[in-house]
């Protein structure tokens, strides 16, 4: 241990880590806390001015440092905040995307991270789970990696406990497991997509709406998270009954459903057909199109009042964002899990003539470095 360099950690960067200097060099710290010496492990020195890290001892802690509620946290990839208390998890987060917002967007706020109603101790909210089948043992998968982490006794802690109690009688193929609890139960499916209990489509209701969703489709894995980020969405829009909305990478409906239940009017496009599909049976008041957002030009109204994108975490991009603007909604909802890709795109929509009004960030992902934000923007 004595051999690995000791460095003080500096703050926290975009993926989690600390920032620490050592020989003229910046390493990329994993679990560590701001303001801690440390011993680091290199990981990879691959890149003469830059190299990955992790902390092998902790010599000065940070009053915030706890053990972490995990006996395998710091090896399975799955969680990389479990030794910071929950508290300082989200300020660690905020401060991740407030320096994103500076740097990419220029923007100078104060920004939070709110928890999700109910969720006091980050634990247990995971609906959907990919474990990792080897040799007849089911277990976590490593950081970046394909090594198998033994599962823990009683489990993954950050997982929904509607999970199988014994999910060793799933181990039957090597592969990957899909976990996915739903209003309806448990659903496993197997390393070829097969369903091995439960149901290929799944029910989760959402203000009083059913949504139907494919197991193995997209859907907000905190349990709390399609109400929140519903919530956020028509708090910042304020829609008003008989607009034109277009609710963009729409998924299932799920903003479709909200918004036309506030009595907007309501066209969806998304790329996955099959989600299509369900969305049209979820939410048939809306108009729906399966299409990539960037072709959908001729299928947005011209006259487009409000817009609502979820992109996913690559973001929309500078051709998206021009090609909203363009029809001069009067506002706009972007809902993104990337701090870094929503502040390059509020750059681009800022010389759109878009600025940002409010923006909301929530900890829909505790235990890990991930938060979701809803930003909405006006004209100038
Ligand atoms: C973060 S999810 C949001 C889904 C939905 N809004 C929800 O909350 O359930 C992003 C969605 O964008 C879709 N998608 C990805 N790239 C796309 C593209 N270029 N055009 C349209 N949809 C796309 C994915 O299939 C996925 O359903």
């Amino acid at each position: 241990m004595a051999d690995y360099p000791c460095v003080e950690l500096g703050p926290i960067a975009h993926g989690g880590h600390c920032v620490a200097r050592l020989d003229g060099r910046v390493v990329f710290v994993r679990y560590g806390i701001p303001g801690e010496r440390v011993r680091v492990r290199i990981t990879d020195d691959s890149k003469p001015r830059m190299w990955w890290g992790e902390v092998a001892e902790v010599i000065e802690a940070s009053p915030d440092r706890v053990i972490p509620p995990c006996p395998v946290a710091g090896r399975c990839g799955g969680c990389d905040f479990q030794h910071v208390a929950v508290p300082r998890q989200r300020e660690l987060k905020a401060q991740v995307l407030a320096e994103q917002l500076r740097r990419l967007a220029g923007l100078d706020i104060d920004v939070t991270v709110e928890p999700v109603p109910g969720d006091a101790d980050g634990l247990g909210w995971r609906t959907r789970m990919r474990y990792l089948v080897r040799d007849h043992r089911v277990g976590l998968r490593a950081w970046r990696s394909d090594e198998l982490v033994e599962l823990p006794v009683g489990g993954c802690r950050i997982a929904h406990p509607g999970g199988p109690a014994d999910l060793g009688r799933f181990a039957g193929h090597d592969g990957e497991l899909q976990v996915v609890i739903s209003d309806d139960g448990c659903t496993v499916l197997g390393p070829g997509g097969e369903l091995l209990t439960g149901s290929q489509i799944v029910t989760q209701h959402v203000g009083g709406r059913a949504y139907r969703v494919r197991a193995d489709g997209f859907w907000q894995v905190h349990p709390g998270a399609a109400e929140t980020l519903t919530a956020a969405v028509l708090d910042g829009l304020n829609p008003k009954a008989g607009e034109q909305v277009a609710d963009l990478y729409c998924g299932c409906g799920l903003f479709a459903g909200a918004l036309v239940d506030a009595g907007c009017r309501v066209t969806g496009i998304e790329a996955s057909r099959s989600a299509i599909e369900l969305a049209k049976l979820n939410v048939p008041q809306a108009r729906f199109h399966a299409m990539r957002v960037d072709k959908a030009g001729s299928r947005l109204a011209k006259k487009t009042d409000l817009i609502v994108l979820d992109p996913p975490r690559t973001g929309a991009g500078a051709g998206v964002v021009r090609q909203l603007a363009g029809l001069e909604p009067t506002g706009i909802a972007y809902v993104a899990c990337d701090p870094a890709a929503l502040a390059r795109d509020l750059a681009t929509f800022a010389t759109c003539g878009y600025r940002l009004e409010s923006l909301r960030a929530f900890d829909l992902f505790p235990m890990t470095h991930h938060m979701e934000c809803v930003a909405v923007l006006r004209p100038h």
